[in-house]
């Protein structure tokens, strides 16, 4: 690290990511001074220094954003299927050669180990650039029955609001098949992760994306985030975050009755059945819930176990979660890096505090830094065992890496147990017979069921039911989110 970046000054430590841009927002296809607005310092997490300042937007550049995109509008909505997916296969490539130095600066922004920036985060942000093009070149805008034509048109100026967790994916998620539907944007990244977006804003503009279809606002929430909302000449928002943001920004889009697509928080539930591999499925849910150090949304924090394997479950959970090594994000050997920040860290030891009050049995991890770490957000791999339903750390999403063991008497209870959350984004399902697990995950409340260790299908929809949210992202599903329908009747016949 640089003598720059550890008192602050506006240098970069990226390869490209010029400095003089961390003070931009980028409007109308160039990057820009704010309206204003104060400077946020952006803290590496694995060290507590701070990386760089970025400009923080205002109320008034959203304004500026909005009016270039709704000016490009009109053009890049009437663009031809052909030229979107000339421009998605641009966009493509460009993000293929900077897919490494993105996932440095995500690891550096955000904490999670390079293997993951790179093998997963990266990685699944590639797949769904290809995977837009393959819908695209098929999707049908238009379906005629007789003298009827039912038409799917681009809904017109989004505003993407999104977290930290998985910046990159998130983003990708969003502009992805915005530009397929032939949509204009404004993005407001997580002002805890920005740098990923402004890379990201860089492969657009290079790929030649039109000026004004897609804008840069970084900004605080309550500032740039619900200007968005609110602002009358904003179509649709689509958010992904926590719940209690993704309320605000509902409440505050009601008056102008836009679209509001939420993909928001959840407790997922990891249902043994009583005949699964008991080893092998507590080391993979324990290995998956630690994953990007708990920080994800589907994260299968509730382990469900049969009362009777309660003991050997809780003791492989404690042994796995000992293996792992929780260290530097850079170096490639290290499975978990830091919680995102400060605040975050707090809130993970406060739960963790929590259980241990509410009667909890720890069996690995706990309060504090692992071992040998002495700065960074870093937090210990930990397993609780003997929780019982209606525990604090049963309830809330800690976002942290925290497993939470919980015995069943029966399959009837356990998926009683799975489905008494306020969430309903992910669960799991572990048996040696898929039918029987497929029977399970037809029973649980929740958008996306994982059985025996499968990966995700990025051509399905993935989203949330209950206080997980109400939109769905990937696929058709997610081109269908931008588009609206419009029917006409009368039409000549076809
Ligand atoms: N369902 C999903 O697909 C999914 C995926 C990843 C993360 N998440 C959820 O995201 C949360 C973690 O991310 P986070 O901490 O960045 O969430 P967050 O809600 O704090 O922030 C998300 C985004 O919303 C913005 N924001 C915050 N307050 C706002 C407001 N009042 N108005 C408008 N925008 C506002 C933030 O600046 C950020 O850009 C977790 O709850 C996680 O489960 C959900």
């Amino acid at each position: 690290m640089t003598q720059a970046q550890r008192t602050g000054s506006p240098s970069t430590p990226f390869d490209t990511l010029k400095a003089e841009r961390l003070a931009m927002v980028y409007i109308d296809g160039a990057w820009v001074a704010p309206q204003g607005g104060t400077s946020h310092a952006v803290i590496n997490p694995a060290t507590e220094e701070p990386v760089a300042r970025i400009a923080l937007g205002t109320a008034a550049d959203v304004d500026l954003a909005v009016a270039a995109a709704r000016r490009a509008f009109p053009a890049f909505a009437g663009s031809s299927r052909a030229d979107r997916i000339a421009l998605l296969r641009r966009v493509a490539d460009v993000f293929a050669t900077r897919r490494e130095e993105m996932a440095r600066i995500l690891t550096m922004e955000m904490g999670g180990p390079l293997k993951r920036t790179l093998g997963y985060q990266t990685a699944a942000g590639q797949t769904h650039l290809d995977e837009i093009v393959r819908v695209l070149e098929t999707y049908r805008f238009e379906e005629r029955r007789g003298r009827t034509v039912i038409r799917r048109e681009p809904i017109g100026v989004c505003g993407l609001i999104t977290p930290w967790n998985a910046p990159v994916m998130q983003i990708l998620t969003k502009v992805a098949p915005a530009l397929a539907a032939g949509c204009t944007m404004v993005l407001k990244p997580s002002e805890l992760a920005p740098f990923s977006a402004m890379l990201f804003t860089e492969i657009l503009h290079e790929a030649g994306v039109p000026k004004g279809v897609f804008n840069l606002v970084n900004g605080d929430g309550p500032t740039v985030g619900e200007a968005l909302a609110r602002h009358p000449d904003v179509d649709m928002i689509s958010f992904t975050g926590s719940t209690r943001a993704g309320v605000r920004v509902a409440e505050a889009a009601a008056p102008t009755v836009k679209r509001v697509h939420q993909e928001l928080g959840g407790k997922a539930a990891n249902i043994l059945l009583p005949d699964s591999d008991l080893e092998e499925a507590v080391v993979r849910g324990v290995q998956s819930c630690f994953g990007n150090s708990g920080q994800s949304c589907i994260a299968p924090a509730r382990l469900l176990v049969p009362k009777d394997q309660a003991n050997r479950a809780a003791a492989i959970a404690a042994a796995a979660a000992e293996t792992l090594r929780v260290g530097d994000p850079m170096d490639p050997a290290t499975d978990l890096g830091p919680l995102v920040s400060r605040a975050q860290f707090d809130r993970v030891q406060e739960l963790i505090a929590a259980g241990i009050a509410e009667g909890a049995t720890l069996v690995a991890g706990g309060l504090g830094r692992p071992d040998g770490l002495t700065r960074g957000y870093f937090a210990r791999p930990t397993v609780f065992a003997d929780v019982v339903p209606g525990m604090l750390i049963e309830r809330e999403e800690i976002f942290g890496p925290v497993v939470t063991i919980i015995a069943y008497d029966s399959v009837e209870q356990a998926i009683a147990i799975a489905n008494d959350t306020p969430y309903g984004l992910a669960a799991y399902v572990q048996s040696r017979d898929p039918s029987r697990a497929e029977a399970v995950a037809a029973r649980l409340r929740c958008g996306y069921v994982y059985l025996n260790g499968a990966g995700p299908d990025y051509s399905a929809p993935f989203g949330g039911w209950k206080q997980s949210g109400n939109g769905r992202e990937y696929g058709e599903w997610g081109l269908d989110a931008f588009l609206e329908l419009k029917t006409v009747v009368g039409a000549a016949p076809g």
